[in-house]
């Protein structure tokens, strides 16, 4: 069976080089044919420093070698999805799509998981989410992760293809709720990596991260959510790891924006796009969502860090 892997970006390069380490036959796509002709030419990953592609890789630029794959992952950025699927949506009609991008759709303000049931209503939609760093995996470091799959039987052969020795995946039925803890905690890391970037402390990220999840919760649930798929490793698994490590660029973001420093417009930072959705969302809904409303106005350069603070603060006392 071989796999076809939309993106050689980062987490794209890095699920090809644990697949192909344990013996699966990867194709690689990527539309730039110069990016493609250096992996061909180094054996090396272009978006990730140092890392060698085991020989079962295959860096390709043409879409057809892609679309011969029965099973294919999506790993390009959360905003590119939808016209990527939408443009192809005949040559991908019947293969399993794995969702891997984090992050809502600004336009129609949906997740992964949905865009691949409406754009290709005939596909097997299927999502891989959860705490993990790209350049962890390419590594080798263990790794464990939410395969969600609404066909339970598709799940199952899905989670057995997809599992490496050294990535561990959980089955899950629930898309939409896996979907959205990995879209909903980039706008919370955000928010923490502020939190620490302006010098508020840790007690203060602490309690971020802890009325963060209940917003993730509200608008999961809101959403058709199982409350439980919050609780795990595509929710709270992901955003632990996300707000306290320096290697996410969600929170180094925050980090930029509470130390009032310049930030590289060029890198993925799903949680900026997705802090937009949300606020449209919770409008929408009418959904109290405080942290991911002055999140968004961070974002927008309508709030300093200390006036999101301060919102914050100074909202009425109320029962947790
Ligand atoms: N990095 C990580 O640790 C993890 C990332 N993810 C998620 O994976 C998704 C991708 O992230 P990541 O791989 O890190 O991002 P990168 O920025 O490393 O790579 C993005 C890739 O998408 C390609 N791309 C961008 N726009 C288009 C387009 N319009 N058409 C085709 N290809 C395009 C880029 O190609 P080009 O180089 O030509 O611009 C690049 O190869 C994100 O949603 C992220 O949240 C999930 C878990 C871990
Ligand atoms: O999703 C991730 C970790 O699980 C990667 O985080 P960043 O996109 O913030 O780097």
């Amino acid at each position: 069976m071989r796999i076809g892997i939309a993106g050689a970006g980062a987490f794209g390069s890095a699920l090809a080089v644990t697949l192909a380490r344990a013996g699966r036959e990867v194709t690689l796509w990527a539309r730039d044919e110069g990016a493609v002709q250096t992996m061909r030419d180094t054996r090396r990953a272009v978006r990730l420093p140092d890392v060698d592609l085991p020989a079962g890789i295959d860096p390709v630029s043409e879409l057809s070698s892609l679309f011969s794959c029965d099973t294919i992952l999506l790993a390009l950025p959360a905003q590119v999805t939808r016209g990527f699927l939408e443009a192809h949506a005949g040559a991908l009609s019947g293969r399993t799509l794995v969702a891997c991008a984090k992050g809502l759709d600004l336009t129609t303000l949906t997740g992964q998981g949905a865009i691949v049931v409406e754009s290709v209503p005939d596909a097997v939609p299927a999502l891989l989410t959860g705490p993990s760093f790209a350049a962890d995996i390419a590594r080798g470091l263990p790794t464990a992760l939410t395969l969600a799959c609404p066909d339970d039987a598709a799940g199952r052969a899905l989670q057995h293809d997809l599992s490496t020795p050294d990535l561990r995946l959980y089955r899950s039925t629930d898309l939409a709720g896996a979907e959205l803890g990995g879209a909903l905690k980039n706008v919370i890391a955000i928010a923490c990596g502020a939190c620490i970037g302006a010098g508020f402390g840790d007690s203060a990220r602490a309690a971020l991260m802890t009325r963060g999840f209940a917003e993730m919760q509200r608008l999961a649930a809101a959403l058709g959510a199982r409350p439980e798929t919050l609780m795990g490793l595509s929710g709270f698994g992901d955003l632990v790891l996300t707000c306290s490590s320096e290697l996410s660029r969600n929170y180094r973001y925050g980090l930029a924006l509470g130390r009032h420093e310049d930030w590289d417009a060029a890198t993925t930072v799903e949680g900026a796009h997705t802090a937009r959705a949300v606020a449209d969302l919770a409008t929408k809904r009418g959904l109290d969502l405080p942290i991911s409303a002055v999140t968004a106005r961070m974002v927008a350069g309508e709030l300093t860090p200390q006036q999101a603070l301060e919102t914050l603060i100074n909202r009425p006392l109320k029962e947790e």
